[in-house]
């Protein structure tokens, strides 16, 4: 490419690159602090070869925004990713699509749904499902990655397809596609040239092409369950069910918005994106509130004040609770949840590609470039955000800090946040991540006193400030950490509020998280009793213990059924696991 630099341009600045692996070799598997290091380096925009590709950095929101969004024509492809060789054409990845006329058909669809939905009466979803995820956590602390998890994919579920059956499913699909994709999950995204090997030859694509089979059931079985609803009348309000109900009513409207089969995998995606994220900042939350107890305190204060009868913060208190949203805001800043991760740089969570050759500030950059935005770099940005290491939401409320916007019954929020991405590519699910994360740290705050532990001669169980796993989504490694119910009244609340929302799979769900602990006794029983009382009370089959889920979605039946065959032993599987680590 260096031929088609034209005169007086000249390449972008960047780390000195080895032959073909540029340098795959010095990179720590938190990828991303190596980057910001080079960042401090080589400035706000920097490039580097690697096998082949141009790979530009940029690590300032200005750059970004002057780059990605304002020349967004050119800014808005994405990459093959060799694990997954038909990302940019198959309609089956809304995310990883390239600047084609299906992505945009089904960016619109999404961005439809969710303006359609956000009237509806979805905003209930992540309410019940926070009453239920603090009770659970109420019972045992120590289970809190597994009671994440349920929360976000369960919300994501009901929102999907107005059920949260399908969540535990979700959950191993999505797993599965963040190791197809990610460097540290599938070799071909590393070494390319595995990639073209036939699927007998490869296990990486035999068991993408398993899990994709998997998947692709999954979500038309629950399709089917909300068209079943509706003949009957009961279907609960759902991404699927306004497609269906109000967008997909005539042929022309199928031209507009996509087939069903297309709508299908739209919100299976948007399932999917929810499934995967949300969990990192309320691990982060807790986190925060280890290292910076003087944040929880003043957070309970201003949560007892609005609150003043006592309840749980609603999604309605919004306005008044400035303190809250800027907590989330700040913990979304402090740890990004997608901090571009890539040990080999092939893939990171999602770049941009640029089409065609560009110059900016007199700096060349070739078509073909695989363009990362470096959340991690922006949110330490010393001008924007002083002593950017600390946790510090007053930056969000004090006129004193740069980043501070009035009026505060509305600021700060997500909206355009860098964390988001840039220009036509942002992130679509951002409303439905600013409401989880608001009820859920809300929630965390108003219920729990949250410390550090404490051993036996009276020294404190260290907590790590950093450790975060490198699979596309950042997730703090384990801690252990004490949280007890701030006062009696709440713990009465908390059963009320577990009552009010409970399901008919919730035993089942106990099951999975309590590792197979009783949740009103606390005491341990063992899988055999446990199984042997779930049948009894009619959760299980009797017959069941040997099927598969994947048998009970391959035939595209209605989700009622898939659920009826979740075999108890997928489930013991899945929390032995521990996928979510
Ligand atoms: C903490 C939670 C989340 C974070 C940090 C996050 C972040 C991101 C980022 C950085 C991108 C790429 C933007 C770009 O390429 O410039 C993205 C894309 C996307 N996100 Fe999210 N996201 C979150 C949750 C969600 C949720 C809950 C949904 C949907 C329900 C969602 C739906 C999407 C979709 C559909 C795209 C692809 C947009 C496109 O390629 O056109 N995200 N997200």
């Amino acid at each position: 490419y260096r031929r088609r630099i034209p005169p007086g341009a000249r390449r972008l600045p960047g780390p000195r690159c080895y032959p073909i692996v540029g340098r795959v070799h010095d990179i720590p598997e938190q990828s991303w602090l190596k980057f910001y290091e080079w960042n401090k380096q080589y400035g706000p925009i920097y490039q580097m070869e690697m096998f082949g590709d141009v790979h530009v950095w940029i690590s300032s929101e200005k750059v970004a925004h002057e780059l990605l969004s304002r020349r967004a024509p050119i800014y808005s492809d994405r990459p093959v990713i060799p694990n997954l060789p038909d990302n940019r054409t198959s309609g089956d990845y809304l995310a990883l699509q390239g600047r084609t006329d299906t992505w945009k058909r089904q960016r619109k669809l999404a961005a439809q749904l969710m303006a359609v939905s956000a009237n509806a009466a979805l905003h209930e979803y992540p309410t019940a499902e926070r009453d239920r995820f603090l009770y659970l956590l109420s019972r045992d602390p120590s289970q809190y990655r597994e009671a994440i998890e349920q929360f976000t994919t369960r919300t994501v579920s009901r929102l999907s397809w107005g059920s949260p059956h399908p969540s535990a499913v979700l959950r191993e699909t999505t797993m599965g596609l963040l190791e197809t994709i990610s460097p540290a999950g599938a070799l071909p995204n590393v070494v390319s040239w595995l990639a073209h090997l036939p699927a007998f030859l490869s296990p990486w694509k035999r068991k993408e092409n398993a899990r994709h089979a998997r998947e692709a059931a999954l979500f038309k079985g629950n399709v089917h369950y909300v068209h079943d609803r509706l003949e009957e009348g009961n279907a609960e309000p759902s991404f699927v069910r306004t497609y269906i109900a109000t967008l997909a009513k005539n042929p022309a409207d199928a031209a507009k918005w996509g087939s069903e089969a297309e709508a299908t995998y739209v919100v299976g995606q948007m399932a999917i994106a929810g499934a995967l994220t949300i969990g990192s900042p309320i691990q982060s939350f807790i986190l925060a509130m280890l290292h910076y107890p003087e944040w929880l305190k003043k957070l309970q204060d201003e949560i007892d004040r609005v609150c003043d009868d006592g309840r749980c913060p609603q999604w309605e208190d919004r306005e008044k609770l400035h303190m809250l949203r800027a907590v989330v805001k700040e913990v979304v800043r402090w740890r990004p949840p997608v901090p571009t991760v890539n040990p080999g740089y092939r893939y990171d969570r999602i770049p941009h590609a640029l089409e065609k050759d560009d110059v900016y500030e007199g700096y060349f950059i070739p078509a073909g470039s695989t363009i990362h935005a470096l959340e991690w770099g922006m949110t330490r940005d010393e001008e924007m955000y002083p002593d950017p290491e600390a946790f510090n939401p007053d930056r969000w409320l004090n006129p004193k800090y740069p980043t501070y916007k009035e009026p505060l019954t509305i600021y700060p929020n997500l909206n355009g946040f860098s964390q988001f991405g840039f220009g036509r590519r942002t992130c679509q699910g951002v409303p439905i991540v600013d409401q989880d994360l608001f009820l859920v740290m809300g929630g965390l705050a108003w219920a729990f006193n949250i410390r550090k532990k404490r051993r036996p001669d009276g020294t404190e169980v260290p907590v790590h400030w950093n450790d975060y796993t490198p699979l596309l989504i950042a997730k703090p490694k384990p801690f252990e950490f004490h949280a007890e119910v701030r006062d009696d009244r709440k713990q009465d609340i908390l059963q009320r509020m577990w009552e009010d929302g409970k399901w008919e799979d919730d035993k089942v769900e106990e099951m999975q998280m309590l590792d197979r602990k009783n949740i009103v006794t606390g005491k341990t029983i063992s899988r055999a009793t446990l199984k042997k009382e779930m049948v009894e009370e009619g959760d299980i089959g009797s017959d069941r213990g040997s099927e598969t889920s994947t048998d009970g979605i391959g035939t595209g039946e209605a989700l009622s059924s898939v659920h009826s065959t979740m075999s108890f032993s997928d489930l013991q599987s899945e929390s032995e696991k521990d996928i979510w680590t």
